[in-house]
């Protein structure tokens, strides 16, 4: 590797935690700051895999579920050759989901279990920093055209964010998280507001969650530059 690499960072959560807003504003953030960024998101809706699964998500056409689930793996290695470009040129990668994304989602339906989901992502550039919104399934249901598109029910997200906190025990990725929403009901406050000792202290507002993650984000661009890139879950 001839100069400084970019970083691949990730924002992760379940549907409507914030992760696109966010993203923008970070890809911003870094560029007002020096650091050449661009942002990325999964799946990729462009491309001709992108299509099958935007048509499946709508509900205009299905899928059986192991051929989805290989589907929007196949959709993050065709964007390898692009990603892996753009980091050795200096790029920094601000990536909207990914294969955690997979796998929580996948896993979330019944005889799935997370082994057989995380085989097709194996080797994939691995994230130098994964950012996790949690938000609960509840309030994300408030949010701007929830309900729309296959997965967005309370339920299923509810069985989804179980699956990523089960990820995110895998100390071999690099987590942070950020904690938003307050606790609509007693029972689910502990819940809800239980983050591990690794905490980014984000409140509700777009703001102070950016100020967060643009902090951890500036921190990880300028510690990986010399790094090498990682292979995700080998
Ligand atoms: N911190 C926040 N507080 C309140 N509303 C927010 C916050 N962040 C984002 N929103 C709003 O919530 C909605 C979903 O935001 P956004 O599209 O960024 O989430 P997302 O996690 O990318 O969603 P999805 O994964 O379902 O596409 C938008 O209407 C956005 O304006
Ligand atoms: C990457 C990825 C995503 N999903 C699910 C998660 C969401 O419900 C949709 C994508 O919605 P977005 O608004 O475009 O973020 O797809 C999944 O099931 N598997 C995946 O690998």
């Amino acid at each position: 590797m001839a100069g400084k690499r970019g970083a691949l960072i990730v924002l992760e959560g379940v549907d409507r935690a914030g992760k696109t807003t966010q993203c923008k504003k970070l890809v911003q953030a870094l560029q007002q700051n020096g650091r050449p960024a661009e942002m990325m998101r999964f799946p990729d809706r462009s491309t001709t895999i992108g299509q099958l699964i935007s048509s499946y998500l709508e509900k205009k056409s299905d899928l059986e579920d192991h051929t989805v689930h290989l589907l929007f793996s196949a959709n993050r290695w065709e964007l390898v050759p692009l990603m892996k470009k753009k980091l050795e040129q200096g790029i920094n990668l601000v990536v909207d989901r990914y294969a955690f994304s997979g796998v929580a989602f996948t896993s979330a339906k019944p005889g799935f279990c997370l082994d057989w989901c995380k085989n097709p992502d194996v080797g994939l550039p691995k994230p130098d920093l994964v950012m996790f919104l949690k938000l609960s399934p509840t309030e994300a249901s408030l949010r701007g055209q929830f309900g729309e598109e296959r997965y967005e029910t309370s339920v299923f997200q509810r069985a989804v964010q179980q699956k990523f906190e089960h990820l995110m025990k895998d100390a071999s990725v690099n987590w942070q998280f950020c904690s938003l929403g307050l606790p609509i009901l007693p029972l689910t406050a502990f819940h809800w507001t239980w983050t591990p000792n690794d905490v980014i202290d984000a409140s509700a507002s777009i703001e102070d969650v950016h100020e967060d993650i643009a902090t951890h984000s500036l921190n990880t661009v300028s510690t990986v530059e010399n790094q090498p890139l990682g292979e995700l879950w080998k």
